[in-house]
């Protein structure tokens, strides 16, 4: 607004300075002394412009010397840059026209500056009006974010990945590869009633709530939930292929809603359904995709050869892919989101259906190709893949993230500590560790107490007293033991050779809680939280 007032300013001051001597009858007298009108108007314009273009030049490199922050952004510059060059011809116009409206240059000078003023405010106006609409519908929209965010009982790591995320958005240096700020996804049924089964009493379903996650360089990012959890949606809005009911994605340091070309340029998918074409060749999508992607013409051939040989798919290379079997379609869909190296690559379940040693070489291909600059958002079911690859990941539980972090960091916030499998020894009376009902009449018979399932258990309290009995099924035993009950694991293991070694036994295995676990309690959480709505 300012600076453009002070433009605005510029042909005001000059078109005083033609009244003036058009008042003055100085015009006539240079006209008389051999200077035409044409001469006059013409360095009356040079002047001007030279005026005009000092201010204009000193306008540009004042922003760029203080870096002002929303107009050194390159958009943002040029439009200034342009504007404000194509405003001269139309000042130097006005200007001109206007001064004959005025006889006197006082009048001319007093009143010029407001008209000017006052043509500039309307515009000014209603682009201000606009701004204060748009900016209180995203005032709203952040305190309906912020209450939805409350609502939930929020874990503390997840309110802090949203602080982050806020923050990098804001201050826009550093920019990690993806920022996923506060998105949220309602569907509304109306035209797919069959998503809607589950909660036929209402016509919406809430698939994302104020999910917030950073990505950074060199990390694979594992987002895992239950079936309906979410995870598709969130990948889905990322490749621009469904809307946010609200909320921001960033790839690469480009929002997905306002500059798509830029930010397909770095990304891969793998989705979750295959996008093939049934009658072109496994080869033929290789070569097709590589072309898309830019991949050089002598590289196209390695390339396949690579992907075809390390994936175990070389005899169905030549096969229409409508022919191929699942497992092959879904390696292939692997190769397409890898080609051109892609900054950012989403792989939505990639591993279903491969056998166990095509599994193995996508798990180092994710491996060998996320590091450094690149990075990945995987969804899968299988937990000992998530293990394997990912160096973080979020959980999501009926749209909302439930947890997020390290592996190690949720395995000890979440499972915190060990669990204790026993398979009994075969001369071991299996009697319910619970069942006090039973207890005097096992306790009667001394020889078969020493040998029953109780004995057992009061050995392994003994070792580890704030044991849980997790599970008793036939002749196998399981204990989630707290991490501050094992202080020595050599002495855990004394123990429980000492009661193989008595035959009470047959095998044992003390394990940290894996991520299965961690995974399982959310789940749970989710099949809860279902049936009480139903
Ligand atoms: N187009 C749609 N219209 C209406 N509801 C939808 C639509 N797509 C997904 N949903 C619903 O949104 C929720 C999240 O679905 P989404 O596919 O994202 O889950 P997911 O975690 O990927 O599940 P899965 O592990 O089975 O792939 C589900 O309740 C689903 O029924």
């Amino acid at each position: 607004m300012m600076i453009g007032l002070t433009f605005s300013m510029i042909p005001a001051g000059l078109a005083g300075d033609l009244v003036h001597d058009r008042e003055i009858g100085a015009r006539s007298l240079l006209r008389l002394n051999g200077v035409g009108f044409h001469i006059y108007f013409s360095s009356f314009l040079l002047v001007m412009c030279i005026m005009y273009l000092i201010s204009y030049f000193a306008l540009l490199i004042i922003i760029m010397a203080f870096g002002i922050p929303s107009l050194i952004i390159p958009p943002a510059f040029a439009a200034i840059a342009i504007l404000y060059f194509m405003y001269l011809p139309l000042a130097l116009l006005s200007s001109t026209v206007l001064c004959y409206v005025f006889d006197k240059s006082e009048t001319a000078r007093q009143f010029f500056p407001s008209i000017v003023t006052a043509v500039g405010f309307i515009g000014y106006t209603v682009v201000a009006m606009v701004d204060m609409l748009s900016s209180a519908f995203g005032r709203y929209a952040l305190e309906e974010e912020s209450s939805i965010a409350t609502l939930s009982d929020e874990d503390e790591d997840v309110k802090m990945e949203r602080e982050r995320v806020s923050a990098a958005l804001e201050h826009g240096e550093d920019v990690s590869p993806v920022l996923i700020y506060n998105l949220n996804k309602v569907y509304k049924c109306n035209e797919q009633k069959h998503f809607c089964k589950m909660t036929a009493s209402s016509d919406k379903i809430t698939a994302l709530r104020s999910v917030s996650l950073e990505v950074k360089s060199g990390q694979v990012f594992g987002l895992l939930g239950p079936n309906g959890a979410g995870k598709t949606t969130c990948l889905r809005i990322m490749t621009a292929e469904e809307q946010p009911s609200q909320g921001r994605v960033q790839i690469s340091g480009t929002d997905v809603t306002s500059s798509l070309s830029k930010v397909f340029g770095n990304l891969g998918y793998c989705p979750q359904h295959d996008a093939l074409w049934n009658k072109i060749t496994v080869a033929e999508h290789i070569e097709c995709f590589a072309n898309i992607r830019g991949v050089k013409e002598e590289q196209v051939k390695v390339l396949i050869d690579t992907y075809v040989k390390g994936l175990e798919i070389e005899e169905h290379r030549k096969k229409q892919t409508k022919h191929c079997s699942g497992g092959t379609k879904r390696k292939l869909s692997y190769i397409l989101c890898m080609l051109g190296r892609p900054h950012v690559v989403l792989l939505d379940e990639p591993s279903t259906g491969m056998d166990p040693m095509s599994k193995r070489f996508l798990w180092n291909s994710i491996l060998a190709s996320f590091k450094g600059e690149r990075s990945a958002i995987l969804t899968t079911h299988s937990m000992e893949e998530a293990d394997a690859l990912c160096s973080r990941i979020g959980i999501l539980v009926r749209g909302g993230l439930r947890c997020i972090g390290a592996i190690q960091h949720l395995k000890n916030k979440y499972g915190g500590g060990y669990n204790l499998e026993l398979k009994l020894g075969p001369q071991v009376s299996i009697l319910k560790t619970s069942d006090s009902s039973n207890t005097s009449e096992a306790e009667s018979d001394i020889a078969e107490e020493s040998t029953s399932s109780r004995h057992i258990n009061k050995l392994v309290m003994d070792t580890f007293p704030n044991a849980v009995l997790d599970e008793q099924f036939e002749e196998r035993i399981t204990y989630k033991i707290p991490q501050a009950d094992v202080t020595s694991l050599s002495g855990c293991f004394a123990m429980l050779e000492k009661i193989k070694e008595q035959k009470l036994i047959q095998e044992y295995a003390l394990s940290q809680t894996t991520i299965e676990q961690v995974f399982l309690q959310f789940a749970r959480q989710q099949e809860e939280e279902s049936s009480l709505d139903e």
